[in-house]
């Protein structure tokens, strides 16, 4: 069962309002029954007059029953209008409680999860569920309770007359109750299979709305086709959610044949009890309106139920979710990671397998980078380069073999503690839309935003000079995707993201390919600041440009995933080998 979970999360997101709509539960279930009941009284007295030597007399009594009928009735209008505004705001609460749970877990999820279509699969389904099924679970059992007070009232009433009528009435309802049950299995199958196609649905839709894909998509006009290939799978959602609902409504329909007729015959009963004098008009007003009401309420309990049992399936999409284990485990016992390093870092016999692949990305790693000495690591595309900072950060762990940060096994620290001493700048580095100045402060969130080191880190990677040409200088909106944005050039947004690795107070920084879209006068200096910054830091470069990687104390040169060469610029070209290729083959463009 899911529902308890869930009406926890309720609870925890909203107390105050849950209480309020358990109070307004209570009135609004009591109070049909106590306006049937005075209205009872009011048709008895007036029928009773009606046969007594001077009827008038009973007016006053009469217009004082109808001005308590009247007052029960206002009270269960501002019940009503009170729930209205109590269930709006309770969902909306319970709805960001639930958006900030899932946006939570997505955050501390493994980054392994985001390259698996089956997470996208489970993230979708619980964002689904999660924005309305916990106050929806609430909604049922409020009108589980109201229909269900309401029905204890009537059935003690349909009793009174004959047992049969209640049986009779139940017997009705339960034909729907089943359908109810067999199609929220159906609709649960259904949402499962069909999650895949939604997702990419809602990608081919970004395709053609967002920035990034917008000049390929014009340029190889490919407009018309991915907008046929949206239509198709909206069309196959369309066709099969149809074909289901269909079925649902033709088997709902036969329910309601069996249940008019038994309502009917109950209503003819009621009518022949009167007939034959047994029953007083007021009765029969009574049992009618009884009857009409404890059919509603009746229907609305095993809606209820069915429902309850239909949210307890789907709330399974979003326990998958919540329960997903990262596989990046932290220490029980962290030991503190050393700042600053000591003698360095050492990868002994590391080998990674990404999940779901066959192939070795990395193959028996050995590498050594001491402290305060920049190497470099070149191959070609694929071999590795990527793969192996991201061991190093623990955003994946080896498969086989050891990393370690002086001596320690880099598993024995909490991965904050980690990530804080190593400052990355991938390829595929994040270009936010905030200002120039956050954009750099985010690579040190601990500073202050104004500190003067983003200055500083700014000047080093030559951003400084862009942000300077901007209108609000530090202050400009970057990207174009909010108001009064400046879009900068990708090698300017490079000098960004170079400013937020250096900003970041870090032991060893990692810089794959910073430069490769900046011209060579903007490289050039900036790896002349590069070194003066590095001197004493352990660094580790990623190029393809030779003339960037001869700087490095060291140079190890991949190849599907292992080491095939290293040592210095000069031992490497001695050896006249794969290094010595590339090397020359790059030198020979530049003459
Ligand atoms: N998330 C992933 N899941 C599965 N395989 C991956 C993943 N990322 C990379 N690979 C594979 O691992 C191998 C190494 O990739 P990696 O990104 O480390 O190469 P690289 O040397 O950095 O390449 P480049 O010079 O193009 O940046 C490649 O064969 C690639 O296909």
């Amino acid at each position: 069962m899911h529902l308890l979970p869930a009406l926890k999360f309720v609870w925890a997101s909203s107390a105050r309002w849950t209480l309020l709509r358990a109070l307004l539960v209570l009135v609004q279930g009591t109070l049909p029954l106590l306006l049937l009941y005075v209205l009872k009284l009011v048709i008895d007295r007036i029928s009773l007059a009606l046969t007594g030597p001077d009827p008038s007399a009973d007016l006053e009594s009469v217009l004082l029953l109808l001005g308590l009928f009247g007052l029960l009735n206002l009270v269960n209008h501002l019940a009503m209008v009170t729930s209205d505004l109590v269930n709006t705001a309770q969902a909306q609460q319970v709805t960001d409680y639930m958006q900030n749970l899932l946006l939570e877990k997505s955050v501390a999820a493994d980054l392994e999860y985001y390259e698996n279509s089956d997470y996208y699969d489970k993230l979708q389904r619980a964002q689904q569920e999660a924005a309305y099924r916990p106050s929806q679970i609430l909604n049922r059992l409020v009108q589980l309770s109201q229909g269900g007070i309401l029905l204890v009232g009537v059935t003690v009433l349909l009793v009174s007359l004959h047992w049969v009528l209640a049986v009779l009435i139940i017997l009705g309802a339960l034909p729907a109750f089943l359908v109810r049950l067999k199609f929220a299995n159906v609709l649960y199958r259904w949402q499962r299979r069909r999650t895949a196609l939604e997702r990419q649905s809602v990608y081919l839709g970004l395709m053609l709305t967002t920035d990034i894909y917008a000049k390929e998509v014009r340029l190889f006009n490919l407009g018309p086709w991915l907008r046929r290939r949206y239509r198709d799978i909206r069309r196959k959602i369309y066709r099969e959610t149809l074909a289901i609902v269909s079925r649902r409504s033709l088997a709902t329909f036969g329910t309601e044949i069996v249940s008019t007729a038994l309502t009917v015959s109950v209503f003819a009963f009621i009518a022949y009890y009167t007939l034959s004098g047994r029953l007083k008009i007021g009765d029969l007003v009574l049992y009618q309106q009884a009857l009409q009401r404890g059919e509603g309420a009746l229907s609305n309990v095993l809606r209820a139920l069915s429902g309850l049992y239909e949210d307890n399936l789907f709330l399974t999409h979003l326990k998958e979710f919540l329960t997903l284990e990262p596989k990046i485990v932290e220490p029980a016992c962290p030991l503190p990671c050393p700042s600053p390093f000591q003698t360095g870092i050492t990868l002994s016999g590391v080998t990674f397998q990404y999940a779901n692949t066959e192939r070795t990305a990395l193959q028996n790693i050995n590498l050594s980078l001491p402290v305060g000495q920049t190497i470099a690591l070149v191959g070609e595309n694929g071999s590795g380069k990527t793969t192996l900072i991201k061991l190093l950060c623990r955003l994946y762990d080896p498969t086989l073999g050891q990393i370690c940060i002086d001596g320690i096994d880099i598993r024995q620290f909490s991965t904050a503690d980690l990530r804080r001493r190593i400052s990355v700048i991938f390829q595929d580095y994040v270009k936010y839309p905030f200002t120039a100045q956050e954009n750099i402060w985010l690579g040190n969130i601990d500073l202050d935003p104004e500190d003067p080191k983003i200055l500083e880190a700014a000047k080093q990677s030559q951003a400084d000079s862009v942000i300077q040409a901007l209108p609000l200088q530090y202050q400009t909106n970057l990207g174009k995707l909010f108001e009064a944005g400046e879009e900068l050039s990708v090698g300017q947004w490079q000098k960004i993201a170079l400013a937020r690795a250096f900003v970041r107070d870090a032991d060893l920084i990692v810089l794959d390919e910073p430069t490769s879209a900046m011209d060579p006068k903007a490289e050039y200096e900036v790896f002349q600041q590069f070194r003066t910054l590095t001197q004493g830091q352990t660094a580790i470069l990623i190029s393809h440009r030779m003339s960037t990687v001869r700087m490095a104390d060291r140079i190890y040169v991949m190849d599907q995933g292992q080491i095939i060469e290293s040592g210095t610029h000069e031992e490497l070209m001695n050896r006249n080998g794969q290094y010595a290729i590339l090397f020359n083959a790059q030198a020979k463009n530049y003459h």
